[in-house]
């Protein structure tokens, strides 16, 4: 072949900086380009061969290697399959390749910068520039007679094609990294990149790093240069002995990078529980144990397949933050598409694999895309119905999981109204008796004690001294601690109208207190009473005291705030910042002081005696806070200093 000089059919001068540029946050792509390139071509000889269209010799074992060179700055992409024509280097390299980057370079001019291209698929080839100064093909076609063909570009528009000199059928691909590619010059980051993209393609994939492996050649070398001096000094010293029999040197396997068969290929029922755990392991990184999954496994009306594990939580203040691994037939496009995968879903650790995804297009093209949607809800489906079919045939097991996967249901809850209309039978509440149970099993049970009013603890250390009340008056309340509570309730009260939720230290119900009209007066008396000294033993003019005879005599006081009060505050320390009045939001606790405790009486036959007074007002109300909320650190070192008063009064 003569040497063939050309232009490639680019019509902006200006392609290269701009393609390096809007590629910039993930540069690493063309690794993954490369190689699937260099698959797409052993699975297409395969192909032909099996249309008996081409031949190769049974058992040829086929690969794609991938070579670093770190003195040489070069990266090479080896592979096996069916090699190009110099007729296909003009027709594929020359205008096809080239013409998915004139597409890009359409779209990246359309478009406004935020819409980033998914993938950027069909860049292919070219995106070999976006780290290399200039990329060679040695390639030879698996056609009879068949010339090998030298390709070379040096990163601008023109090329030059010559015969070339690669022997055994197939594509070499070689970047000659420029300042743009110096991170690719570690065997470690070239690793890390292969492992990322390729895990799951269909074609073993080999790293080999010529430095490495010239360390490994120079210690052996050393190693046998060692032994032999060794064997002369002995030979020297002492009579000839019987040569040892030469202890072999451990043979390195070459290990392929891939998994060239995931375990989300298989039929569900193929696969056992261990394959499913240690998919997981690999897959994630993450020792701990999944709680379950969820095989996804479908040819219509679209293909998809892929596995989602719910993983289990550290403990109730884990991130909840999952990852979800996008393919499109076994190459890694990206983690967490929203669009393609639903919000609540990506709490979740799992891979997706749809071949039928259109991704090379904008993000808000896929959001508004029928056929993403439809995955979307799909996949959403399959999640509801594998929980209701758990709930089913393992109902033990699906209380145990509940602490771990109830945040992620309740997200869901709120963010999809079919994923609720389809689980709202089983979200599970647990009791402060560690008992699980469904919203109307909870509010069956406490029927006659409060119609349709869940009491609930947010924090079980905090208000432990409710909830031993509750206990005592063998009532009932359901844990719910975790951030997302607070707006699932609001949610499930706009959905059961008649239903409302009440924290465990908002109201007393009459359940707690000995009702007796003829101490009425003397409560009524008492109250004054005690308000007055209260307010003004705590500098609190506005505080409201109520007096109770409680069924126990052991509890001095209790603060109680009304529900609506709570969630104003809550609202008022979370959007505080949008001017809302701080100052007028706190308050509205009452305290409730109980007309049976011995403290409570001696407060009130020893009113005279003002400096005893205010010592008992004081730490009541600070013990009866400190079941409340936690005191700031200025009451707490008070309430501290004053505790140890009374102790010495003790001594
Ligand atoms: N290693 C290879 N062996 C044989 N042919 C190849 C090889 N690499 C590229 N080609 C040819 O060059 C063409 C263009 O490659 P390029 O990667 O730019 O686009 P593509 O693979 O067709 O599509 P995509 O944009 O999705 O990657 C391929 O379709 C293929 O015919």
């Amino acid at each position: 072949m003569q040497v063939e000089k050309g232009s490639l059919s680019i019509h902006s001068e200006n392609i290269f900086p701009i393609i390096k540029k809007w590629l910039y946050s993930d540069h690493d792509i063309f690794i993954r380009e490369l190689v699937s390139n260099a698959t797409d071509a052993i699975t297409k000889l395969k192909k032909l061969k099996s249309l008996g269209e081409a031949d190769y010799p049974e058992g040829t074992a086929f690969s794609v290697q991938v070579v670093l060179d770190e003195e040489a700055k070069t990266l090479k992409f080896i592979d096996n399959g069916i090699g190009m024509t110099g007729e296909e280097v003009k027709k594929y390299i020359n205008q096809i390749a080239f013409s998915g980057a004139e597409d890009f370079l359409s779209k990246y001019k359309e478009g406004s910068g935020e819409d980033q291209i998914i993938g950027h698929f069909g860049l292919g080839f070219y995106s070999a520039f976006m780290v290399a100064d200039k990329v060679e093909i040695q390639t030879l076609s698996f056609q009879e007679g068949a010339a090998p063909v030298h390709w070379v570009c040096e990163g601008g528009t023109e090329f030059s094609m010559a015969d070339g000199d690669r022997t055994g059928r197939g594509t070499e691909i070689t970047l000659h990294l420029g300042e743009d590619g110096k991170d690719f010059l570690t065997e470690w980051s070239v690793r890390k990149t292969l492992e990322k993209y390729c895990s799951f393609m269909p074609v073993e994939i080999y790293l080999t790093s010529i430095r490495a492996e010239k360390e490994k050649e120079e210690r052996r070398v050393k190693a046998a240069a060692e032994k032999a001096e060794q064997a002369a000094k002995e030979d020297a010293g002492a009579e000839a002995v019987e040569p040892e029999i030469q202890e072999m040197e451990p043979v390195d396997i070459p290990k392929a990078i891939n998994d060239t068969k995931p375990l989300y290929l298989k039929k569900p029922s193929e696969c056992t529980d261990e394959e499913y755990r240690a998919f997981y392991h690999k897959t994630f990184v993450d020792f701990k144990e999944p709680l379950f999954w969820i095989h996804l496994n479908m040819d219509y009306p679209f293909n998809l397949k892929g596995i989602l594990y719910f993983p289990k939580l550290g403990n109730q203040f884990d991130t909840l933050e999952g990852q979800i691994k996008l393919y499109n037939s076994q190459v890694f496009i990206a983690d967490n598409i929203k669009e393609v995968i639903p919000e609540f879903l990506l709490l979740l650790k799992g891979v997706v694999d749809c071949p039928d995804l259109p991704l090379n297009v904008s993000r808000s093209f896929l959001q508004n895309d029928g056929f993403v949607q439809k995955i979307s809800s799909h996949i959403s489906k399959k999640v509801a119905d594998k929980l209701n079919s758990l709930y089913k045939t393992d109902k033990e097991n699906y209380g145990k999981f509940w602490d771990d996967i109830n945040p992620f249901i309740k997200f869901g809850c709120l963010k999809d109204e079919k994923f609720y209309e389809k689980v709202k039978d089983i979200i599970l509440y647990k009791d402060i008796y560690g008992k699980y149970l469904t919203l109307p099993e909870y509010l069956e049970e406490n029927r006659e004690k409060h119609a349709d009013k869940v009491f609930f603890t947010s924090d079980e250390q905090q208000q432990s001294q409710y909830i031993k009340m509750f206990k005592e008056h063998d009532m009932d309340a359901v844990l719910l601690p975790h951030a997302i509570d607070q707006p699932f309730i609001s949610h499930m009260e706009m959905k059961e109208e008649k239903v409302k939720f009440s924290r465990i230290d908002t109201d007393l119900t009459d359940l707690m207190k000995d009702v007796d009209e003829s101490t009425a007066e003397a409560l009524k008396e008492s109250q004054e009473v005690l308000e007055k000294l209260f307010r003004a033993a705590l500098g609190k003019e506005q505080l409201t005291v109520q007096v109770e005879n409680l069924k126990s005599d052991k509890t001095s006081a209790i603060v109680i705030l009304p529900e609506e009060s709570r969630r104003m505050q809550e609202m008022g320390a979370m959007y505080g910042f949008m001017g809302m009045d701080f100052g007028q939001m706190q308050g509205g606790e009452t305290l409730l002081l109980n007309h049976k405790n011995k403290l409570v009486r001696h407060i009130l036959a020893h009113q005279e005696d003002a400096d005893g007074a205010k010592l008992f007002c004081e730490q009541v109300y600070d013990l009866a806070m400190i079941s409340h909320k936690p005191l700031d650190p200025e009451a707490m070192s008070r309430f501290i200093e004053r505790s140890n008063q009374i102790l010495e009064k003790l001594v």
